[in-house]
């Protein structure tokens, strides 16, 4: 069952990765999820868009929405600038503690920063840790959580103009009060990359990127 996925992908992270090699990780992650059983990582596929999304933007301080086993953080920390900042949210703990010890193994200790708890009590403590805002935020959480934490993010000011949002899943699983809010709001400009659920070829999934311009 995919429930003690993450637990699994641990043990056989820990049998056979490279330690300190993100790039190693990430495709390690990628093999497992191909070759033994699927996780819900952002994947390969999707991951490269990210990737793209990530050096076009050259942010230096970035939030993620749902960490899980730390995929996508290495994804993003690997792509980032030298002085940058990176926080990346998780409500489940046990999660939480295997993505600390992939991010650990991997080398990123440095680069990356969790927090443990729901994304609606995490986002208000942004600014009291001397964030002022954003630069690009990866959404990959719970999909009712979208939208109500995008407008958090922008009523606790942590948006400016040229602030970018990607979210995951937005066909599959889908979060069509999310797609609806951001398409139709003045404040975004919004731009959808069609790709597929990651390690499913056959299943149609895409990322959207929002622009905030306030
Ligand atoms: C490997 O496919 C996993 C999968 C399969 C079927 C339905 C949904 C999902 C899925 C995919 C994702 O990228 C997700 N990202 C974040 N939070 C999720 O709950 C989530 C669920
Ligand atoms: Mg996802």
């Amino acid at each position: 069952t995919a429930e003690g996925f993450h637990l699994r992908l641990l043990e056989h992270v820990r049998k056979t990765v490279k330690p300190g090699d993100a790039s190693n990780m990430i495709a390690t992650i990628d093999n497992y999820c191909y070759t033994v059983e699927s996780g819900m990582n952002v994947g390969d596929v999707k991951g490269k868009i990210l990737d793209d999304i990530v050096l076009e933007t050259n942010p230096t301080t970035v939030l993620e929405l749902g960490t899980f086993c730390g995929y996508s953080a290495l994804r993003i920390a690997r792509n980032l600038p030298e002085n940058s900042r990176f926080f990346t949210v998780e409500f489940n703990p046990e999660h939480a503690a295997v993505a600390k010890e992939i991010i650990h193994t991997a080398g990123m200790d440095d680069k990356i920063q969790m927090l443990i708890g729901p994304s609606q009590e995490m986002i208000p403590q942004f600014k009291g840790m001397g964030v002022s805002h954003f630069d690009l935020v990866f959404v990959d959480h719970e999909k009712d959580l979208y939208k109500p934490d995008v407008i958090l993010l922008e009523k606790e000011g942590l948006l400016k103009k040229g602030s970018v949002i990607v979210a995951d899943n937005v066909v599959y699983p889908g979060s069509p009060d999310y797609i609806d809010y951001v398409r139709n709001n003045p404040k975004f400009k919004s731009t959808n990359y069609m790709s597929e659920l990651e390690y499913h070829k056959d299943v149609v999934d895409a990322i959207e990127k929002s622009i905030y311009i306030g």
